[in-house]
């Protein structure tokens, strides 16, 4: 049909061959002729399919009906679409886009006659616009900073992220070398590398170095991509800021290598370095020391005042401690209140003295803990490498032992000797058999007459642990109550002798034995557990003693860490109505200013005073003036380690007439101390 048609007269091939649909139509959108370019783009495989039938827009074809009207509107006041861009649907359902131009062909006397058209199939044009419209946005929107260059490494474009991360805008970049973005610590060889790659592979990845425009470096995670390879390619760089990551990672090994109190290297860390220091004097032939210290009445300072207090305490004791030595010198904390010093190239023994004394120092000057100024000493014990051990471990271990060595002997600091290594042996072997001895029923109390030495009564006893060790001779208390401290094993053993102590005596009484007054020594651990009162309290009730029979001796050291709070444990034991005595009196802290605050009944002249009398004039006068100060103070007073009639005589006629020490009796079992009770004569009187 549509060949009879020839309006078209010479274009006729023209029209056949067209690769852009061609029609015509009547005024009211019937096909009068179209072209197989027309009939291909909707699907028909020949135009007489669509030969009187009705046009796309009479028959509603368009993806959005709102085109259609659009169209129809302009063709109706213009008479002339152009170009008119719109989504129909093919035959088979297909959506493609199109681009038409339509006419309204009229007659002489400007009657519509026709309208004639061409379309063309602009789906593909239209796919790869929208695909690079996304791609501009995903350039645009990204996160990541993106960089275009030509082969030469020139910029051809960035991104908004990349003007966001490095403060450059696409004007500055845009033009200059790619290499404005190394920074020295990545060298240009291992820049140029790079390219290399990306340009041999195709793609090079990994995390780098890039610098923003102040020239500040940060560490980034680059994707560098050669886009087409050849002389002319481009590369597209991907650029990620990782500071946050490096810096999270960073922080996750500072956790795991550092304590978080004091951030000073745990005790992985330490043996790391120690190995590694080992290693490095073995090279050099240099000596390594280790300073292992511990804090002086740490527990005691931390059950004082609580936590809170005890974590600012190891703060600055690690601070004071960093301050002792060079940045280079390892400072670590093994846990609690242990911390470890290592020296490397250190010349010999006294050169890590040296390095002791200065801690020694700085622990002189008390701890400020917001206003509560806190005095805390420090143990310290030495040892060096090679002389001292051979690996890690073990001289770890044997600085440990020296600093047990110096606390036990009361020493600022000790050297690491080879008789040392026996005793902690010793001590290892003492405190699994500890462990046993409660449950074994091992432990027996003695008890120490308290005389009256100018009438031979007894007025009281001192009770005195003693441990029947299965195989060995028995172990004496001066030896195993610092072990039983140490490894925690002290408290069930106070417990037991506070309750044994009362039990005996009502035992006693029940016998007709009167022993006026009983008394017990206090652990530190002890004395400071909040549950002593009721802990005396149930011993007094299950006795059914009085509490006025009770003395416990407590120590002035107990008290020095925190006045306020002794005073207060103090007051509720004198409320409970039982007696307290200061053991060793005048050999520590002795604040006479205090003295009068506390709330004790007794002072005891320690041995150490008596033992010289009455030669000793310097001690004859420390006893004359304690003597005195406890009759001001309305305290009773008594002496222990008396051994002879002369030092006896002496205490008497300074007004001191109850003793206790060999002179009158040994520590004795539960049957003779009995037998002494029952005896009417008394012990020696003056
Ligand atoms: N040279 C000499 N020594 C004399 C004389 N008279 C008594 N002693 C000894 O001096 C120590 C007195 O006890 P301490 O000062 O409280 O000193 C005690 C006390 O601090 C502690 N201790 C003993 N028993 C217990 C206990 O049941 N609990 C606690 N927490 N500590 C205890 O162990 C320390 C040593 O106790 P022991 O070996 O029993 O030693 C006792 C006693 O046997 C004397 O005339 N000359």
């Amino acid at each position: 049909m549509a060949r009879k048609n020839d309006d078209l007269g010479g274009y006729r091939s023209l029209f056949e061959n067209a690769v852009e649909g061609i029609y015509r139509t009547t005024p009211d959108g019937r096909y009068l002729d179209a072209n197989p370019a027309l009939a291909r783009i909707y699907g028909y495989k020949d135009p007489a399919e669509l030969i009187a039938g009705l046009t796309d827009i009479a028959r509603g074809l368009y993806v959005d009906p709102a085109d259609r009207d659009r169209f129809r509107e302009i063709l109706a006041r213009d008479s002339v679409v152009s170009n008119f861009e719109a989504r129909v649907r093919t035959r088979s359902g297909e959506i493609i886009w199109i681009a038409e131009n339509a006419r309204a062909v009229t007659d002489g006397r400007d009657r519509l006659v026709c309208y004639e058209g061409t379309v063309q199939n602009i789906t593909a044009r239209k796919q790869a616009e929208e695909s690079l419209r996304l791609a501009a946005t995903v350039f645009e929107t990204v996160g990541e900073a993106i960089v275009v260059t030509d082969g030469q490494r020139r910029i051809l474009a960035v991104n908004d992220a990349f003007e966001r991360m490095t403060g450059w805008s696409a004007a500055e970049m845009v033009g200059q070398s790619c290499d404005l973005l190394a920074v020295e610590m990545i060298g240009l060889r291992e820049v140029d590398e790079m390219w290399r790659l990306a340009a041999g592979t195709g793609q090079w990845s990994g995390e780098t170095w890039t610098r923003r425009k102040e020239s500040e470096p940060f560490p980034a995670a680059l994707a560098l991509t050669a886009v087409d390879q050849g002389i002319d390619g481009r590369f597209v760089l991907l650029l990620r800021d990782i500071t946050r990551k490096r810096r999270d990672e960073q922080r996750i090994r500072f956790h795991a290598s550092h304590d978080a109190l004091t951030r000073l290297p745990n005790r992985h860390t330490v043996m790391e370095a120690l190995g590694e220091s080992i290693v490095r004097a073995d090279q050099t032939g240099e000596r390594l020391a280790v300073l292992y210290l511990d804090v002086n009445r740490f527990k005691d300072i931390n059950d004082s005042y609580g936590h809170g207090v005890g974590d600012e305490l190891l703060r600055q004791v690690a601070r004071r401690l960093k301050s002792c030595v060079r940045a280079s010198d390892v400072i670590g904390r093994l846990g609690g209140d242990e911390f470890v010093m290592l020296l490397p190239s250190v010349g010999d023994h006294s050169a890590a003295q040296a390095c002791a004394n200065k801690v020694l120092y700085a622990f002189a000057e008390p701890f400020d803990m917001e206003g509560l100024q806190l005095f805390a000493g420090t143990s310290i014990g030495i040892a060096l490498y090679p002389d001292d051990a051979d690996g890690a471990e073990s001289l770890l271990s044997r600085a440990d032992a020296a600093m047990y060595h110096a606390k036990r002997g009361g020493l600022p600091y000790s050297c690491f000797d080879i008789e040392m290594d026996r005793q902690v042996a010793e001590r290892v072997s003492l405190e699994n058999d500890l462990r046993l001895a409660l449950g074994e029923d091992q432990f027996r109390l003695v008890y120490q007459p308290k005389v009256d030495a100018l009438s031979g009564a007894i007025v009281g006893a001192e009770a005195l642990i003693r441990w029947r060790h299965p195989m060995r001779s028995d172990v004496s208390p001066g030896l195993f109550i610092p072990v039983a401290e140490r490894a925690g094993l002290i408290g069930a053993i106070d417990d037991w002798v506070l309750v044994e102590a009362c039990r005996q005596v009502a035992e006693w009484r029940a016998a007709g034995l009167n022993l006026p007054s009983i008394s017990v020594n206090l652990s530190p651990a002890q004395f400071h557990d909040g549950r002593l009162k009721d802990k005396v309290k149930a011993a007094l009730a299950d006795s059914g003693l009085s509490p006025s029979v009770l003395e416990l001796e407590i120590t002035e050291t107990m008290m020095a860490s925190d006045v306020d709070r002794a005073i207060e444990i103090l007051g509720q034991l004198s409320a409970l109505g039982v007696r307290v005595s200061l053991d060793d009196f005048g050999t520590g802290y002795s604040s006479l200013a205090y003295l009068k605050l506390f709330p004790v009944s007794t002072l005891k002249i320690d041995r150490a005073f008596v033992t010289e009398l009455p030669g000793n004039a310097k001690d004859g006068a420390i006893i004359a003036s304690v003597i005195a100060l406890a009759g001001n103070l309305g305290f009773s007073v008594i002496a222990e380690g008396v051994e002879t009639r002369d030092q006896a005589a002496f205490l008497a006629a300074r007004g001191c007439p109850v003793m206790q020490g060999f002179l009158f009796s040994r520590p004795v079992n539960a049957a003779t101390f009995a037998a002494l009770l029952s005896n009417p004569e008394g012990l020696i009187r003056l």
